[in-house]
């Protein structure tokens, strides 16, 4: 399933942040959002997934089709890690977490409450649960934040065999994931404020 954006315009806090934007993203295929801080991937994201609406254009392909990790991870600390992934299975109607537990190498930890993990280890939980969803669309915002080096990696070989089932991803980071990956920047979509009128500039 492709996921096409076409001519978005979003908005946070009732500001206007990009405007413009068209792209696709077709099975098998990462893009990487890129952008200094504060312009707009966060908000992109939000929007692609669903937790606000655009302020104009249209989001095809989107809905029951992504699975969203935000920055936070989105785990229940007194549940235990095969707990919290059962769970999410349950919510998403899916059938097995082993899949999941092997990937971010949760095996040691399967049965430690989740409320007593590292960061690096939440963050290995969380960014688990997409595989647990069953959704082929993966929308990413920082992941790979708190990961060591060998977690990174394990990261980017679960996002890469993702894509080699034919799954996708957007994914927001600053660093290189080592993924044949398109990269699309968000500075030049920045939307224009709304011209200040005479009115206006009586004030200032
Ligand atoms: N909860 C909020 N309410 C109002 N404005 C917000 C809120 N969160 C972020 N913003 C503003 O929206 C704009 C876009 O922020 P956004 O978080 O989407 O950027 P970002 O590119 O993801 O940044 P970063 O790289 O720092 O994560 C910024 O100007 C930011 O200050």
């Amino acid at each position: 399933m492709s996921l096409r954006i076409s001519d978005l315009c979003i908005a946070r806090g009732g500001i206007p942040v990009l405007e413009g934007l068209s792209f696709a993203l077709e099975p098998g295929q990462a893009l990487i959002l890129r952008g200094p801080n504060g312009s707009g991937k966060t908000t992109l994201l939000r929007t692609i997934a669903g937790l606000q609406p655009p302020v104009s254009g249209t989001i095809d392909g989107a809905e029951d089709m992504i699975a969203y990790a935000g920055h936070s991870d989105g785990i229940k600390p007194t549940l235990t890690v095969s707990e919290n992934l059962d769970f999410w299975a349950q919510v998403f109607g899916t059938e097995g977490i082993a899949a999941a537990i092997e990937a971010f190498d949760l095996d040691m930890l399967r049965d430690r409450p989740a409320g007593e993990l590292s960061a690096g280890q939440k963050r290995r939980l969380g960014l688990s649960r997409m595989l647990v969803t069953g959704r082929p669309i993966w929308v990413l915002d920082e992941p790979t934040v708190s990961l060591d080096v060998k977690s990174v990696m394990m990261f980017a070989d679960a996002v890469r065999a993702h894509l080699g089932q034919g799954g996708s991803a957007l994914i927001a980071t600053h660093i290189d994931l080592g993924l044949d990956s398109a990269v699309l920047e968000v500075g030049p979509f920045k939307a224009k404020l709304p011209a200040i009128d005479d009115f206006d500039g009586a004030f200032l």
